[in-house]
């Protein structure tokens, strides 16, 4: 995959991304965009904010998947950055997870296309050599979870309505086991078992009795917080940082690397049978009727 800036390219995975766009920001660093993610640099601390920004609720379609993954291999492959806070635009919302609508009434050279890019949004996260802190600022169920997972700390909006969890059951489907090694490394195995078995979803306080979060925070000290984790992080020196978050994690990644093939086809024989349909376009006229 490549990106040439300010041009609009062709993805590999056949996605058209739309020209990007490169401003100064306040501390005369560049702060350059693609149309959902939203970079704010500072050079100068070596940090980048990225801002989900797929309205209404950052759902992780296709196109959102390829931007935030040519996103992270620019700043994983610019020297400037070590360290990433993940936070959200969309207000309330962190991400609402995987796009349902990718995952329903699609063929299966779609579904597989899909798996792909959000095995490739994990490992990416999963395996970067920068410090990745979460900015919770909303609702971030499933998928959305997942990515917060990845991080090395996770700081989360003191709101109940900011619910985090594995809620795949509730969906009639079932997180991979990629999904639940992640979860397990942070949470444990008797916590991960129970959460993901009942699809909870953990308000604030219990997110952080579980271990989900390492932080819960009043809404508007978010970033603030993640700034100051950050630079805590940010005092260890990198390489012995790098190879002790490696010797951790690698194993994790492996056991998806060494089988994404027959994942990739695990998922797509899964999520084309007829019942899982059928549960998948319930759920999203469930979401659709709420709110009338
Ligand atoms: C072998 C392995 C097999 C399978 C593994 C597959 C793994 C999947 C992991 C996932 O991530 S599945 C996705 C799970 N996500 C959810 O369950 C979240 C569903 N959404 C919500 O609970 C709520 O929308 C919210 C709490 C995130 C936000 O609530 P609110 O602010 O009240 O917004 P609305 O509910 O009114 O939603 C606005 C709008 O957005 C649509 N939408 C919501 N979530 C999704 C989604 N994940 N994908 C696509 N679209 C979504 C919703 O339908 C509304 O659409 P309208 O057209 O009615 O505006």
């Amino acid at each position: 995959m490549a990106l040439l800036a300010g041009r609009t390219v062709l993805l590999r995975a056949g996605v058209r991304l739309g020209a990007e766009a490169a401003t100064r920001g306040g501390n005369g660093a560049r702060r350059f965009a693609s149309h959902r993610v939203l970079v704010e640099p500072d050079a100068a601390a070596g940090i980048a904010t990225i801002k989900l920004k797929n309205p209404p609720v950052n759902s992780l379609s296709l196109e959102f998947l390829t931007e935030l993954i040519i996103c992270l291999e620019k700043l994983e492959n610019d020297k400037t950055f070590r360290g990433i806070i993940l936070t959200s635009d969309c207000p309330g919302i962190f991400s609402a997870g995987l796009d349902l609508r990718e995952m329903c009434g699609k063929n299966p050279a779609h579904y597989a296309e899909y798996w792909r890019a959000v095995q490739e949004i994990w490992l990416k996260l999963y395996l970067s050599n920068m410090v990745l802190v979460a900015a919770i600022n909303g609702a971030s169920p499933a998928g959305g979870c997942l990515m917060a997972l990845t991080c090395d700390y996770r700081v989360l909006a003191d709101n109940p309505r900011y619910r985090i969890g594995l809620n795949e059951t509730l969906l009639g489907i079932i997180a991979p086991f990629w999904f639940k090694d992640n979860l397990v490394n942070t949470i444990g195995h008797r916590a991960a078992d129970r959460a993901l078995q009942l699809g909870l979803l953990f308000p604030p306080t219990e997110a952080l009795q579980v271990g989900m979060v390492d932080q819960v925070v009043p809404e508007d000290q978010i970033h603030s917080t993640a700034l100051s984790v950050m630079s805590q992080w940010l005092a260890i020196p990198d390489h012995a940082r790098q190879l002790t978050k490696s010797m951790m994690r690698k194993a994790t990644a492996d056991h998806l690397i060494k089988q994404r093939e027959a994942d990739i086809q695990n998922f797509v024989s899964f999520i084309s049978k007829d019942s899982i349909q059928k549960s998948l376009q319930v759920y999203l006229e469930k979401l659709k009727q709420k709110k009338h």
